[in-house]
């Protein structure tokens, strides 16, 4: 995708790869808004997946990245906000699938289960791959709906 603000956010078990990622997207021309945390110091997932849905929410990124140990605490937090879709990426085809099924906007990641190069490539292919629309555009709109 072009140039974007892309939000980055973990938990301390998350904090090694949001920093290896947050640089790469940088790398990328990407500008990366960091809503923590900054350290190994043990901290709550769900403050870090609720500071995302306000950044995705009030449009200040239109992308996400979270990574905590597992992946499942903060993207559940996250998934609160009717408009975020956050999609759990074990692997480079989970992340493209979120991309052209759900159109995730919010890719999570858990670093104590996925290896440092296949999160790098999966981010890459969540960045870079379309929404397919068609059938997917219908079911993807009752997502937002109240429940
Ligand atoms: O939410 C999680 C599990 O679903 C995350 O993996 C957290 O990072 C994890 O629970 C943190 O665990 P810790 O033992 O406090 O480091």
């Amino acid at each position: 995708m072009a140039a974007a603000t892309i939000a980055v956010a973990s938990d301390h078990a998350g904090f090694d790869l949001k920093e290896v990622l947050k640089r790469d997207l940088e790398a990328a021309g990407h500008d990366v808004l960091d809503l923590g945390t900054n350290s190994n110091s043990s901290v709550d997932y769900p403050d870090f997946g609720q500071a995302m849905a306000e950044a995705i929410a009030s449009g200040k990124a239109s992308r996400g990245v979270l990574v905590c140990g597992s992946g499942i605490g903060i993207s559940i937090a996250a998934n609160r906000n009717p408009k975020v879709r956050a999609a759990l990426a074990h692997d480079v085809v989970s992340a493209r699938l979120s991309r052209e099924h759900n159109d995730a906007n919010v890719v999570a990641f858990g670093q104590r289960l996925i290896d440092v190069e296949t999160a790098r490539e999966a981010l890459k292919v969540f960045l870079s791959t379309p929404f397919e629309g068609g059938r997917h555009a219908a079911r993807v709109a009752k997502l937002s709906k109240e429940m």
